[in-house]
């Protein structure tokens, strides 16, 4: 960027402010945002805002955040600062973002994506074969429970909530045996070394969005657009419109073990998706490749095909 458009930039929009959750994971994600912008523009990291907005899904601890409504739940206030015009950008794990937003808002682009798997995090032991039979697992993801149940199904699946630093206490505690966690959000918290063994995406596939940041603004907001455009990762862009895309053909709400994963590889697009019973002992898969101009259309085909599988329907999709 040149020196002219420095000080043009400067002279229109002095100042961004990101809005973000604040738990420690949602720190760091803003922080790198606010890192890479900082860069992108060649403003001083201060130049950029860090605003702390607390969301219900903050709140609620008690329930499974299927029963309390679903993924909304922790953007709905971040939003509404959005549209208030409180906050300009807010920045969210893309797994979390519902598909459909509000009107006017976006997501403008991602931070390149980290590792998408998930991890397996043991009391004892090093891959899932060393788990007992009737082993306690504790997880809020129906996507982990109905994965985990159908490869091991012998195993007790129970409801934990809580963010990353929670759930390692409880299995060092010994309230559970084991957990499953997003390796990305691990190594953000400087604790990779807490996954035991990393679960292949081949037998165990992520949740959609997982492992990427998300950036979400007021479509009606060219500076702040222009300034993500700057920092956001094509592929990783790519990507997301097709995993995005597939989920919301499937209208999958929080009560529905879905998977999908998305790689760019060179022109092209694949999307891997997968529904399950949330018993695990029914599944349907697909995988479609697609030129990368039609990732949207790509997921939002997959999606439409697994809509018509017995477990999907079992589940009134
Ligand atoms: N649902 C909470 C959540 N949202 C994003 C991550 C991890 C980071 C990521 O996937 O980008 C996590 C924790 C987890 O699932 O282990």
């Amino acid at each position: 960027m040149s020196e002219n458009t420095k000080s043009v930039y400067h002279s229109v929009h002095p100042r961004l402010r990101i809005g973000t959750r604040g738990s420690p994971l949602a720190l760091w994600q803003a922080h790198a945002v606010q890192a890479a912008l900082a860069a992108a523009l060649r403003v001083e990291k201060e130049a950029i805002a860090v605003e702390v907005i607390k969301t219900s899904g903050d709140r609620i601890q008690d329930r499974a955040l299927s029963e309390a409504g679903g993924k909304g739940l922790f953007t709905k206030e971040i939003e509404e600062a959005l549209l208030d015009g409180r906050v300009d950008l807010a920045v969210h794990s893309a797994k979390d973002v519902a598909t459909v937003l509000p009107d006017g808002l976006h997501l403008a682009g991602y931070l390149p994506r980290a590792d998408v798997r998930d991890a397996l995090i043991l009391k004892t032991g090093a891959a899932l074969a060393d788990l007992p039979t009737g082993a306690r697992v504790g997880t809020a993801s129906l996507r982990r429970e109905a994965q985990l149940r159908r490869i091991r199904p012998d195993l007790k699946v129970e409801l934990l909530r809580g963010n990353v630093h929670t759930r390692l206490a409880k299995v060092r505690e010994g309230d559970f045996d084991a957990t499953l966690l997003a390796l990305a959000g691990l190594t953000r918290l400087g604790m990779g070394e807490a996954a035991s063994c990393i679960l292949p995406t081949d037998d165990f596939l992520p949740a959609v969005g997982q492992g990427a940041v998300a950036i979400e603004c007021r479509i009606a907001d060219p500076d702040t657009n222009a300034a993500i455009a700057a920092i956001a990762c094509r592929d990783t862009g790519i990507a997301l419109e097709a995993e995005r895309a597939f989920l919301a053909a499937l209208d999958g709400s929080c009560r529905t073990p879905i998977a999908g994963l998305a790689t760019v590889e060179g022109d092209s697009v694949r999307l891997r998706g997968l529904v399950l019973s949330p018993d695990g002992t029914d599944a349907a898969e697909i995988a479609e490749r697609a030129p990368i101009a039609d990732a949207a259309r790509l997921g939002a085909a997959c999606g439409a095909t697994l809509r018509t599988s017995a477990p999907a329907r079992a589940l009134g999709l």
